[in-house]
């Protein structure tokens, strides 16, 4: 059997909410009930526990606010658990937020440089690959890559974070709704590039609301509900579950 690559242990983390926040109304309405602490404390995921084997392919399922993305933050080291213990074997590729990180006074090309450097790739690296990457990226952004950031539109961003991320070597990949950024063209462009991620045996989490996106790319599926990992199984499965529960 393959080695385990993340290993989760009861997970689990508490946040405070912001005073401020609880009269959005995503809070009103999505969340009204469940998080009705005095002092503005809430687990949005508690009691996880599951292993996913050097490459498997996982898709998260869940409605709005029910701990997807704080999930891919605890993968990826970003958040720290309050409860429990998870482990990574591996470096991780967030596929997150993808122009996080750019400096808007940098231009494209400084950007390329500064960001797959914080990555851990050499700029050598960078360099030999840098035509690969920004043709990549796509036209507009291969004639604008001496401009500053700045002036690029979100999804020329988005281009460019996909292109240098898709670049890393790190055998696991965290992906937050990638494929709902971008026109067509790019989308196909993402998928050829996850389809040959996976076929290099890469490890996928991928949390996403498309289904088409789901049985597409992962066997297997977790699906939370407020917090709690419902069902682990196979992608199927747990779609299963998301749906019986949006149904009732
Ligand atoms: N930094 C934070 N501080 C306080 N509360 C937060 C913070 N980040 C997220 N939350 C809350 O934690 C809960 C879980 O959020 P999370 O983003 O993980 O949900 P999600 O399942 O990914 O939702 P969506 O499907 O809308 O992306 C939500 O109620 C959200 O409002």
């Amino acid at each position: 059997m393959a080695e385990k690559i993340i290993e989760a242990d009861g997970l689990g983390i508490r946040f405070v909410r912001n005073r401020r926040r609880q009269l959005r109304l995503r809070e009103l309405f999505i969340h009204r009930g469940r998080r009705t602490g005095d002092d503005g404390r809430f687990w949005p995921l508690r009691d996880l526990t599951f292993t996913v084997r050097a490459g498997e392919t996982v898709g998260v399922i869940g409605r709005n606010g029910t701990g997807k993305s704080t999930l891919l933050r605890l993968i990826a080291g970003v958040l720290i658990p309050d409860e429990g213990a998870i482990r990574v074997s591996g470096d991780v590729a967030p596929l997150l937020e993808l122009s996080a990180g750019f400096s808007s006074d940098l231009t494209g090309r400084e950007n390329l440089y500064l960001v797959g450097g914080l990555h851990g790739l050499s700029s050598a690296y960078l360099k030999r690959h840098f035509d690969e990457i920004v043709s990549f990226a796509g036209e507009q952004v291969e004639r604008a890559i001496d401009s500053s950031v700045r002036h690029y539109s979100s999804g020329m961003k988005v281009r460019l974070g996909f292109a240098i991320i898709s670049h890393l070597p790190h055998p696991i990949l965290l992906m937050d709704e990638v494929t709902a950024v971008g026109d067509a063209e790019f989308r196909q462009r993402c998928y050829a590039t996850i389809d040959r991620l996976l076929g290099e045996g890469r490890t996928l989490v991928l949390v996403s609301h498309n289904e088409n996106d789901l049985t597409r790319f992962c066997r297997r599926g977790f699906y939370l509900d407020a917090g709690r990992l419902i069902v682990d199984g196979t992608i199927d499965e747990a779609l299963a579950a998301y749906h019986g529960a949006v149904e009732r």
